[in-house]
């Protein structure tokens, strides 16, 4: 049994705002941008459909030589079903002992990829962003457009933020 186990509010509590992971996100894009020099080994998410019922099994393995952390996430999505108590996306990350392959620890997923994929789009934004943008607008209304919400927010600046429910929320 792994030493460590973190539930969504333990994660919560350390990961309080997407943008805490920005160093260590923009350092490890950089290495798997550099290829074999760069020390990290990702191979594309494999998928599992779960034809009758509507959903994927998600696997993302990594290693990262400069961090020497070895890890995967388990993801599920499912069609989402409105009023559905069930989040249409679910996580589970566990973090392996790379010296000897045991596992040290197993995270609940679920704020590390609303937080992660945020921060990752925050990344994209500030280097490819118009000069001249101003107006914010977040396709759907459900976790990630929360997280890209707050993440946006603290980071650039805009006079409007629209979304598909036909929200405008003036910022100036
Ligand atoms: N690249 C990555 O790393 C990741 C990508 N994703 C992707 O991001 C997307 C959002 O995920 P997440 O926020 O967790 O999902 P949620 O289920 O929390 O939210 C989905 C939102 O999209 C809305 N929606 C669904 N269909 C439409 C449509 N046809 N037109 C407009 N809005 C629509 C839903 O509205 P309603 O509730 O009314 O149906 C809901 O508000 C998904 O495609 C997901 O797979 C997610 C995690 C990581
Ligand atoms: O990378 C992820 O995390 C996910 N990507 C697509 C949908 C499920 C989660």
């Amino acid at each position: 049994m792994p030493r460590v186990i973190l539930k969504q509010d333990e994660v919560e509590k350390y990961l309080h705002r997407a943008s805490l992971l920005l160093p260590a996100l923009e350092a490890a894009l950089g290495n798997f941008s550099a290829g074999a020099a760069g020390g990290v080994v990702q191979p594309v998410r494999a998928v599992v459909p779960v034809r009758p019922h509507g959903g994927y099994l998600g696997v993302m393995p990594a290693y990262s030589a400069a961090d020497d952390a070895l890890t995967t996430k388990l993801v599920t999505f499912y069609e989402h079903k409105k009023d559905s108590s069930v989040p249409s996306h679910q996580a589970t990350v566990l973090l392996f002992d790379p010296t000897n392959g045991s596992l040290k620890a197993v995270l609940d997923g679920s704020v590390i990829t609303a937080k992660r994929t945020a921060a990752v789009s925050a990344i994209a934004t500030k280097l490819l962003m118009p000069a001249f943008a101003e107006v914010l607008c977040i396709l759907g209304a459900g976790v990630q457009a929360y997280s890209h919400y707050e993440i946006f927010m603290e980071l650039f600046t805009f006079k409007e933020v629209m979304d598909t429910t036909g929200h405008i929320h003036f910022c100036l």
